[in-house]
């Protein structure tokens, strides 16, 4: 009995690792005390009717965005793990199979479950505020999106606690991924996790695209539109080919696991081949996605702390455009070593490198705002400004590894890890921190501490020089990725330990970070004007945080940096045309994204360990919460215009 217990216990839980004990215990415990602190404090409806239902954009963001921070923390973890590992040779800290999971878990968790959902704060927090709007085009959507999001990122988070963590790599290539390699639930968490999100993250696309191109202000034209929103509508674009890619690829995958197919089989007629190709069609695309965005964020506050209007509006636009278009058009430099022949080779390396053009343009015009602009030394302009030099060493260590030939020796090296990092640190990383730093106070009515932010940019920042630099060396030197340990033999020893030092570096930066956070939620600056950075867009114009309805009136856009223009009339003496308040009209809230999440979860899990009676229980739930919602017609309702006068002159605002 003891015995078949005991086994039991050891296929469904992760055993026989005292850190994986320890964190299974910690996150036990996490969970009861977070039981029992919403039952002793009553706090279950409050839960529910604020937040689970919730399909404000504003309060959906900070939902993304807590989830984000706690996921960079589990990932950074996993970094510190591993760098921790592969600090001095022969070390046995990790197993060589606890290695490859966790670089596995490292790189998917901070691509889909860490910077996905910061960048789609952003997209929440700023998009509707900064175009004139009350909300996004589909708001009961965008919860659907966040929750699909939540569950997947949960689904995959506990194959750590229950069953195994995926072990394949962040993108899972077969054969190594497929039934006859990896028989356990793992790559099936991996699947499930991220096609669950994924779907959401589609979701998202389609709601931002629409949202920017029919609900700005009047007057708003595109070419008048704030930079950060046109960099949310080249994401989503991308967004909207990309993710279809991606959910098709997996769910080959799946079928081949489950049913055994031979899509991707090294037999019977099947091709791993044709997964890489797939898979990168979306990868490829997807970096951009990230980085985009963040792009978008250096230019509000590039424009916002030189005093200045952006430098190059109109080729600031193109280019991003340029560079969603081009992005579908360079995945083969991922695996030119594979043999495609040297014509097709030849093509990839040219359009890569041909990336740098219209991304040149936009480092240019970010120093040209700057030159001779008055420039304030904040937080968010602390990190822009770090994000340049960053940003071009790791682009041009990508161009480096565009040229094909040479790509022979850099592939799957630490150069390459050094390549990405780089670009990803100081492009997507470096830029998510300063647009959080930047609309802080709009999203929660407070500043974070200055003082305590520059610590933690200056830990990040010389944190990210000392852990990467080396490994450009260390590629050199013949260091491959994926390599649990190495003898001392091979002289890479004093480069990893400096590597290791930088990785714990950041770590302490982002210990400061949550300081800062923790610190100014009672000491930080109020924001009693809205406008704290004497800014330039839309955001601005309304109290911080913004009261639900976001505009009582919406405004009149006149021209570019639509909000400096009407700070320049007031100056001028021009009274702000007075318009009718009228009863503003919004969606309810809504309980059914949170439900059908939480069926999806179901089917997820039950696919996972193959227990299909489950997985189709979970997705008839699904079913049932779309049929519910078919048969929702009380979906609205109107704020009167008491409420609202009432609500803006608690705000110290007449109307
Ligand atoms: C945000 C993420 C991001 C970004 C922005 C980029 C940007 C670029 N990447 Fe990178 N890349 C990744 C994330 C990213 N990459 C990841 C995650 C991987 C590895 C995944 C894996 O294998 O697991 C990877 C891998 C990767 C490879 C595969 C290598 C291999 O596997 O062997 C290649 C090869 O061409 C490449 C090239 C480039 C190029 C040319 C750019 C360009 O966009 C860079 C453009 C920028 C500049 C050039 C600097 C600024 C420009 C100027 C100052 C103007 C003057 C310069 C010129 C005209 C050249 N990248
Ligand atoms: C905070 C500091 C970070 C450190 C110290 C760090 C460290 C590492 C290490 C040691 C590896 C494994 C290398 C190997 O053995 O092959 C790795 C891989 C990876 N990292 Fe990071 N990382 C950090 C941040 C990030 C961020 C922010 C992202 C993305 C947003 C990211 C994405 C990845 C990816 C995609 C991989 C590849 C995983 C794979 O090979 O399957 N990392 N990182
Ligand atoms: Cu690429």
């Amino acid at each position: 009995m003891l015995e078949s217990i005991k086994e039991f216990a050891s296929t469904f839980f992760v055993t026989g690792d005292p850190l994986i004990y320890g964190a299974d215990v910690s996150i036990a415990l996490t969970s009861l005390a977070i039981l029992f602190v919403l039952t002793y404090y009553k706090k279950w409806g409050w839960l529910w009717r604020e937040w689970l239902t919730t399909v404000d954009h504003k309060k959906i963001g900070i939902m993304y965005l807590i989830a984000s921070l706690l996921m960079l923390f589990r990932g950074g973890v996993d970094a510190l793990l591993m760098r921790a590992q592969l600090a001095l040779p022969g070390v046995e800290f990790l197993h060589a199979e606890h290695y490859n999971e966790i670089f596995t878990t490292h790189g998917t968790i901070m691509i889909f479950f860490m910077a996905m959902p910061m960048m789609f704060a952003l997209f929440n927090i700023v998009v509707p505020l900064q175009i004139g709007a009350r909300d996004v085009a589909y708001p009961f959507l965008n919860a659907v999106s966040f929750w699909l999001f939540m569950m997947g990122a949960m689904l995959f988070n506990i194959s750590f606690v229950i069953g195994g963590s995926p072990n394949a790599g962040w993108l899972s290539y077969p054969p190594l991924s497929e039934m006859s390699h990896n028989p356990g639930p793992g790559q099936n968490f991996y699947i499930w996790g991220i096609q669950i999100s994924g779907i959401g993250s589609l979701a998202t696309g389609i709601n931002f695209l629409v949202t920017i191109l029919k609900m700005r202000a009047p007057g708003m034209k595109l070419m008048k539109m704030p930079l950060f929103s046109w960099s949310v509508l080249s994401s989503s674009i991308m967004i909207i080919f990309a993710f279809p890619i991606l959910t098709v690829t997996l769910a080959l995958l799946f079928i081949d696991r489950y049913f055994g197919a031979h899509f991707f089989t090294m037999t019977q007629g099947g091709n791993p081949m044709m997964y890489v190709n797939l898979i990168w069609m979306w990868g490829h695309p997807e970096v951009y996605i990230l980085v985009i965005p963040a792009f978008g964020v250096f230019s509000e506050i590039v424009a916002t702390f030189s005093k200045k209007r952006i430098f190059g509006y109109k080729s600031m636009v193109f280019s991003m455009m340029i560079i969603s278009v081009m992005s579908f058009f360079t995945w083969v430099h991922h695996f030119f070593t594979m043999g495609a022949g040297a014509d097709v080779n030849a093509f990839f390396a040219v359009s890569t490198m041909a990336i740098g053009i219209p991304t040149g343009v936009k480092i240019f015009n970010w120093l040209f705002t700057m030159f001779r602009g008055r420039i304030q030394m904040k937080t968010p302009m602390l990190w822009t400004i770090a994000f340049v030099p960053c940003f071009v060493i790791g682009g041009a260590t990508g161009v480096m590894l565009a040229v094909a030939p040479a790509d022979y020796q850099y592939h799957n090296s630490y150069f390459l890890i050094a390549h990405f990092h780089q670009v990803i640190i100081g492009g997507v990383v470096f830029g998510y921190l300063a647009g959080i730093y930047y609309w802080w106070p709009k999203m929660f009515g407070f500043s974070l501490n200055e003082k305590l932010g520059k610590w933690a940019f200056w830990f990040w920042n010389i944190g990210f020089y000392v852990c990467f630099m080396p490994q450009y060396a260390l590629g050199f030197m013949g260091m491959t990725r994926r390599v649990y340990t190495y003898g001392w033999d091979l002289g890479w020893a004093p480069l990893n330990i400096i590597s290791s030092i930088g990785a714990l570096l950041m770590g302490i930066g982002f210990i400061f970070q949550v300081w800062q956070i923790s610190y100014s939620i009672k000491h930080g600056e109020r924001d009693k004007t809205g406008d704290p950075w004497n800014a330039r867009t839309l955001e601005w114009s309304i109290p911080s945080p913004a009261p639900l309805y976001n505009f009582a009136i919406v405004p009149e856009v006149k021209g570019q940096d639509a909000w400096w223009i009407m700070k320049e009339e007031m100056k001028n003496g021009e009274e702000p045309k007075k318009a009718e308040l009228e009863p503003i009209h919004m969606p309810k809230n809504s309980g059914i994204p949170f439900i059908m999440s939480v069926f999806w979860f179901i089917a997820g899990f039950g696919f996972t360990f193959t227990w299909t009676w489950m997985g189709v229980v979970g997705l008839i739930g699904v079913g049932l919460c779309l049929f519910a919602r078919s048969f929702q017609y009380d979906t609205d309702y109107y704020i009167p215009v008491d409420e609202v006068k009432r609500t803006e002159a608690s705000l110290g605002r007449v109307v």
